[in-house]
């Protein structure tokens, strides 16, 4: 899935400094983070506390006000299709996919940044592209296999339960064959199990040599998957470490966990956490 040239010391992710503000806000502040290769990295804090914000800075999506953000040595452009196309893909918080294209559509359309054909090309299914997409498939079928949508391939992407639409985003993600990916909360709205098979699921993708930057406010899914953990408050940086050092941490407790985290005594049978707060499948991401 990665390239064969990152080895195990490679650093991934560099940020540096990275002050997000919106007039007078101050989003994210001075944020330094490292995501090095082979590693589960966890973003955590309070509602508000400047995670996606960034997120969106290390995409592309915003340019923040201060600070710098590499990729494996480089300087990333501001662009995200350059972010997506240097090795960084992302899934968002709210899911974006393409509500009207099957499964398979929907990973093919996510394969455009190793394809010579553009994301119009992609979208619009002209000759160039179908050409490509013959190329793109067997992946993009591999990918629904590691997955475990396979058998869905021909289904419309609105029809698929909630849990199956977040994994679809991680393929499609993955199908640009990053050597990083972000994750914005992806087991908002799962029941345990899901979130279970979600976390095994990011293992398998750090196994087979993507990096992983993850933001969830699920704290057993947190401390069970990350190698190392870092805790946003009002956008900035607490602390950053293992999982046993950030729980046990007085100031995260008060700030943010209110109590130490129990361990895992969910059943597979509980109701989810929450409910995705609006129905999420758009017609664009
Ligand atoms: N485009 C924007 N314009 C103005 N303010 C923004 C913008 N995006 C985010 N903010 C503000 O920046 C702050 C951080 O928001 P952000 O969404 O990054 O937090 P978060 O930690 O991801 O929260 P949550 O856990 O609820 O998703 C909030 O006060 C938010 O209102």
């Amino acid at each position: 899935m990665t390239p064969s040239t990152i080895t195990a010391t490679d650093t991934m992710l560099e940020a540096s400094g990275v002050t997000m503000r919106f007039g007078g806000l101050t989003a994210v502040r001075g944020v330094d983070l490292t995501v090095n290769s082979g590693e589960i990295v966890g973003l955590i804090g309070p509602n508000g506390a400047g995670k996606t914000t960034f997120f969106n800075c290390l995409t592309g999506l915003y340019t923040p006000t201060e600070g710098t953000v590499s990729y494996r040595g480089t300087r990333l452009s501001r662009k995200p299709h350059l972010v997506t196309q240097a090795g960084i893909a992302r899934t968002f918080q709210n899911i974006r996919l393409f509500a009207n294209m099957t499964v398979l559509e929907n990973v093919l359309v996510g394969r455009h940044t190793r394809t010579k054909e553009g994301l119009w090309s992609a979208l619009l299914r002209g000759p160039g592209f179908k050409k490509a997409e013959l190329g793109s498939e067997e992946r993009a079928m591999e990918l629904l296999e590691f997955t475990g949508l396979a058998h869905k391939r021909d289904h419309l992407a609105r029809n698929l339960p909630y849990g199956e639409q977040r994994k679809l985003e991680i393929a499609r993600a993955l199908a640009s064959e990053p050597g990083l990916l972000l994750l914005d909360e992806p087991t908002a709205g799962m029941n345990p199990q899901e979130t279970r098979a979600t976390q095994e699921l990011v293992f398998a993708i750090r196994d087979q040599g993507t990096a992983v930057l993850v933001i969830e406010h699920d704290m057993r899914f947190i401390f069970n998957l990350c190698d190392r953990v870092a805790v946003l408050v009002q956008g900035q940086k607490l602390i950053e470490g293992t999982a046993d050092v950030v729980q046990a941490d007085e100031r995260v407790i008060a700030a943010y966990l209110g109590e130490p985290v129990a361990p895992d005594t969910t059943s597979d049978t509980a109701e989810p956490a929450h409910q995705p707060a609006e129905e999420q499948t758009g017609d664009t991401p």
